[in-house]
């Protein structure tokens, strides 16, 4: 067997270390090629140590010096890289196979694309990037022969339940809808005044997964469903009006494909990420992740609701996005991305990330992009105008 070369993109956080968790149990098939990392510095030295890339690589010098001390008295080969270009070198160098792309939001856009122009195998955590280039990711896929797995639960569901070919590419002809399932976040049973209040900490509490702090927030306001949507529609070829959320507190289910004969396939597992991992990294075989089977007796009641788009106006806004199409998602990704920071930062309150990303998609009308400079253009004139007029009052 041929072992896979991978590059772990954003190695140091929760699907980073989900996909190493993995690749651990497994290293008759898997090499490290590069991890990277950003502020933990302590974990990205503990994963060099362990799996021994030919490459490490961070954002800035500064932090690059502390990883190369840290790692001097292991003597090993690992090289400490710095910045941008270099999270790109690592995405498409030529002995590198695969590429897990599971940095949080735009900042993953470039090292993504680098990785679909160099015709890697790319397991796609990573569903801004999707979210803001989808058009053109897609056809870079198509025009260097790359492939896109999704590592997203439940696109990754969605995936094992639609035929493809042996390269991986599905066929939707006879699909007539997807449903994407949707835990409903920590505030599903509270009512919209309850939130006026709620603190960083109680929005990523999230009742079912352990994830990084943006994403548990985007869960929380459904603005994560609503960036799946768009990601389905990308990843899938299946319009709007064809893709529906269903909440289920149980993330039991982890999406449902329709099929025009009334066929509903569906995917099920445990609530952690090692299964959608290992289900990518392994394709077409199978292998071990770590993960118990399920039991549907213990498990008990699987319950379903329809999402309330008033309480998550999120959800609402990614689907107006989507349908206007051009640079409306890229808008409504970056001025969430500026938004779930502030919140964050205890700069702005917890419903202020619906009511600013509704004021930015309402107010920025930027041309369609064409190339990847045009998205990362509008990126940064959503994130100006985010900061010119919503967030600069609050400093
Ligand atoms: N966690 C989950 O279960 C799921 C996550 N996803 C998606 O996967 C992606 C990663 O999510 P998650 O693992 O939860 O996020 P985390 O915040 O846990 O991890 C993010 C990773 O990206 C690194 N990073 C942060 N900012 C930058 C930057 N500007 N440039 C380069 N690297 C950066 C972090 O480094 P450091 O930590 O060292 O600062 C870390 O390695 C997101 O797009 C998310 O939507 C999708 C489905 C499920
Ligand atoms: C694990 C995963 O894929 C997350 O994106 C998950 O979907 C978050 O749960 P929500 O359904 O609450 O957004
Ligand atoms: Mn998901």
């Amino acid at each position: 067997m041929q072992k896979q070369v991978v590059t772990v993109l954003g190695a140091t956080g929760s699907i980073g270390c989900s996909t190493l968790d993995v690749l651990a149990r497994h290293p008759e098939r898997f090499e490290v090629f590069a991890l990277t990392g950003a502020a933990q510095v302590e974990r990205l030295v503990a994963q060099c140590v362990q799996f021994k890339p030919r490459f490490a690589v961070v954002l800035d010098e500064r932090v690059a010096q502390d990883v190369r001390a840290r790692l001097h008295p292991f003597a090993l080969n690992t090289e400490v890289l710095v910045g941008a270009q270099a999270l790109c070198d690592v995405s498409s160098a030529a002995e590198v196979t695969t590429v897990m792309a599971a940095i949080v939001g735009a900042a993953g856009l470039l090292p993504v694309m680098a990785a679909a122009r160099a015709g890697k195998r790319i397991l796609l955590a990573n569903k801004e990037a999707l979210v803001m280039a989808g058009g053109l990711m897609t056809a870079a896929v198509r025009q260097f022969g790359a492939q896109l797995a999704p590592i997203d639960s439940e696109h990754n569901a969605i995936y094992q339940c639609l035929p493809c070919n042996e390269r991986g590419e599905i066929d939707n002809r006879a699909v007539a809808s997807i449903t994407l399932t949707a835990s409903g976040g920590p505030f599903l049973k509270s009512s919209l005044s309850d939130l006026e209040h709620i603190t960083p900490d109680q929005a990523c509490a999230h009742p079912r997964w352990q994830m990084g702090r943006k994403i548990s927030v985007d869960s929380a306001t459904m603005m994560n469903k609503g960036l799946e949507v768009i990601e389905a529609h990308w990843l899938f070829g299946v319009p709007p009006e064809q893709i529906n959320v269903v909440i289920h507190p149980q993330s039991i289910i982890h999406s449902m494909v329709n099929y025009v004969d009334g066929s509903s396939l569906a995917q099920l597992g445990h609530a952690d990420m090692r299964v959608p991992i290992a289900h990518a990294l392994a394709w077409p075989e199978r292998i071990e992740s770590g993960v118990s089977l399920l039991d549907l007796a213990a498990q008990g009641a699987l319950e379903f609701y329809v999402p309330d788009l008033n309480k998550f106006k999120c959800l609402d806004l990614a689907f107006t996005a989507l349908r206007a199409g051009g640079a409306a998602p890229i808008v409504l990704n970056a001025a969430n991305e500026c938004a779930v920071a502030a919140f964050l930062d205890q700069r702005i309150a917890y419903l202020d990330i619906a009511r600013f990303n509704e004021m930015a998609l309402n107010a920025l009308d930027l041309a369609t992009p064409q190339t990847l400079e045009d998205v990362v253009e509008a990126d940064a004139r959503t994130r100006a105008w985010m900061n010119a007029h919503v967030l600069h009052a609050l400093v």
